[in-house]
């Protein structure tokens, strides 16, 4: 295909950049221009025939841009492609989020003691490290399509292993290949999605895939709740069931084609330009086609030198300081604790006082859903506020949501009830439980409960005694060991105490996801998408997804003992500064990308790390992409406020 050449087919984008430009140092009134016109400006410009050159007022460009953007739609086959992608994020939140239900009955059937629970979760998140890792020079070898098919062949066979295991050495070997699955979806496939948009959908699209994430966590409780009345066997419908996504995603890669920008990479042009006009529909792509291949050319130049890609990350500063930024975000997004809620929703909410182990499971189903609810709204928010803004804002709000979150645990401990009986049985003598005197310290020792009695208006013949080993459900021995007696306003708490402030810290957890999910879910997966230059994207995004997988492993696994010993309301004050620490962290070093191709970039990291809070001005210059032909140009935003 050959660059045609009309009166009406020039590139208004570099124009469109220079005016932005011009208008920009007026206003700045001299001061350095934050926003560079594009490296390849200088081709585009010479694109421009005379006819447009000669375009005496900014009126007839604009109207001219917004003509052709009303024509201008994205071709739905931008969409196909994002949403059979986002299907691993899908069986990302579907195998991450499923296991807390099908461990309740697991655990019953095949007699699994605490520790080989803890193995069974952990085992997966582990995997997916590793994987994520691995999966950067997977996708650099073999091309992200492969990779995708790669995963969703993992998750099959991974969910039929787990459906049909016998014993738990087969479960644990199905766990491990899901998670060999998820490290690599988590990596390819935002990388992928971004690769393949529109500039001006870049943004939602890939925030799809972590509403997909969250719609998995979200149908993972709700079959968790259903299959949990199946008491023999339910297991395995809630772990094979994950199997349908991941063939559908599998099936559907088959046809789908690889990312234009790897081809273009790899040299393989003539593909790269089919794909590219199959995902552009019938616009010109002569522009975009040309602005990847130049920038991989000027990368190549840049960043020289040889041995492996993370060595010349390393020691090429722009890529540096966004491998730092991309691991950094992925690093708070754990470390603020969303996968102690996601995992330990259930126990959270019965520590906050719901009594009813089913009613604990759906009530977790509605902390999943309001995780997704707010994703969706993350959606609608990023391309109108911008990566920045939004990020900010979602952390400063997690942050205080998660002082709430403390405060209400800390208002139960302090209104803790008393241990009121005090059993003379033989086997309590070298018990630890018989030295509690009130409920919060009783609930915090792992090895004991507190067994209690109330009529409608208090508590009364509490105990605090040795949990059953078998089955924390009830006591060793005594009145809270005996089902029959359970059922008769005796109650058996088991890492909870009853509290009248089990409000607060509902409010807190409703709250704090929705101020997680639209932005601190979302963004750091979005961000990493974008950041780093070609050469360097599986590589990044590999790291930052290992990042991500490794401390979400160390948060859930040490979620409990952090509570032991800190208490609940001390491990979620913990959380929330760590999320104040994240704030500041986002603050300084993340410049916004919204609006920018991804070959434009990189140059935003050519500052100083953590000077972007001083730069936060430029924000306000509204970036609205139109494409004219094949090319992208910008328009401020008063400018292009009737072409939306
Ligand atoms: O972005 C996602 C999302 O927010 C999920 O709810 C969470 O479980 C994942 O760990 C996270 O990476």
């Amino acid at each position: 295909m050959s660059r045609k050449s009309s009166d009406n087919d020039y590139s208004l984008r570099s124009m469109s950049n220079l005016m932005g430009e011009r208008k920009k140092k007026v206003t700045d009134d001299g001061e350095r221009s934050l926003i560079k016109a594009p490296s390849n400006a200088s081709i585009n410009s010479q694109a421009v025939p005379a006819s447009a050159a000669t375009a005496t007022s900014t009126g007839d460009l604009e109207r001219e841009a917004r003509k052709q953007f009303q024509q201008d739609l994205t071709p739905a086959f931008v969409y196909v492609l994002a949403a059979f992608s986002a299907l691993g994020g899908f069986l990302f939140g579907y195998d991450t989020g499923v296991i807390s239900g099908a461990m309740l009955l697991l655990k019953r059937e095949m007699n699994l003691s605490a520790l080989w629970q803890e193995v069974l979760i952990s085992s997966t998140v582990a995997a997916a490290a590793l994987s994520a890792l691995a999966g950067g020079f997977l996708n650099g070898v073999f091309g992200r399509r492969v990779c995708i098919l790669l995963a969703s062949f993992t998750f099959t066979s991974g969910g039929i292993v787990l459906s049909a295991a016998p014993d738990k050495e087969v479960l644990l070997v199905g766990r491990l290949i899901v998670g060999l699955g998820l490290g690599i979806a988590s990596m390819t496939v935002p990388v992928y999605i971004a690769e393949t948009s529109p500039p001006h959908l870049r943004g939602q699209l890939v925030t799809i895939n972590t509403l997909f994430i969250t719609g998995g966590q979200f149908t993972a409780s709700i079959i968790d709740g259903a299959f949990s009345y199946l008491r023999h066997n339910g297991w395995r419908y809630m772990l094979g069931l994950s199997v349908v996504p991941a063939v559908l995603q599998f099936v559907g890669f088959l046809f789908l084609p690889e990312s234009p920008r790897w081809l273009i990479q790899k040299g393989l042009t003539q593909k790269a330009r089919r794909v590219l006009s199959q995902i552009r529909g019938n616009q010109n792509i002569d522009e975009e086609y040309d602005s990847i291949k130049n920038s991989i050319e000027e990368e190549e130049k840049d960043c020289g030198g040889d041995g492996p890609v993370i060595w010349r990350m390393l020691t090429y500063p722009p890529t540096r300081r966004a491998l730092l930024v991309g691991c950094g975000l992925q690093m708070f997004q754990q470390l603020s604790g969303i996968n102690t809620v996601m995992y330990y929703g259930a126990t959270i909410l019965q520590m906050s006082g719901v009594r009813d182990d089913k009613l604990a499971i759906w009530l977790a189903g509605v902390t999943a859903f309001t995780n997704f609810l707010f994703t969706l709204l993350g959606v609608w928010l990023v391309e109108r506020v911008g990566r920045r803004k939004l990020t900010l804002g979602s952390i400063i709000g997690t942050c205080l949501s998660l002082s709430l979150l403390a405060i209400g645990f800390l208002l139960s401990a302090q209104h803790t009830p008393p241990v009121t009986l005090h059993p003379t049985d033989p086997s309590i003598v070298n018990s630890t439980c018989n030295r509690h005197l009130l409920c919060e310290p009783c609930m915090l020792d792992p090895a004991c409960g507190f067994c209690y009695r109330e009529n409608s208006t208090a508590l009364f013949a509490s105990s605090c005694v040795p949990v059953n080993t078998a089955s924390t459900e009830k006591a060793a021995w005594g009145r809270c060991s005996n089902s029959t007696q359970l059922r008769v306003h005796t109650y058996w708490a088991y890492n909870y105490c009853p509290t009248s402030y089990s409000w607060v810290v509902l409010l807190g957890l409703v709250l704090y996801l929705a101020f997680f999910a639209p932005g601190m879910g979302p963004m750091p997966w979005t961000i990493n998408s974008e950041i780093y230059p070609l050469w360097a994207r599986s590589t990044g995004n590999a790291c930052s997804a290992g990042v991500n997988w490794i401390f979400n492993f160390l948060v859930s696994l040490t979620f409990l003992h952090v509570a032991q010993n800190l208490t609940y309301y001390g491990a979620f004050f913990l959380y929330s500064s760590l999320a104040l620490l994240g704030f500041f962290f986002i603050y300084g070093c993340l410049p916004e990308t919204k609006g920018r191709r991804l070959e434009e970039i990189e140059s935003l990291f050519d500052n100083q790390l953590c000077s972007c809070g001083a730069t936060d001005s430029d924000e306000d210059r509204q970036v609205e992409y139109i494409r004219v032909k094949g090319s992208n140009y910008h328009l401020s935003d008063n400018d292009a406020s009737d072409v939306e």
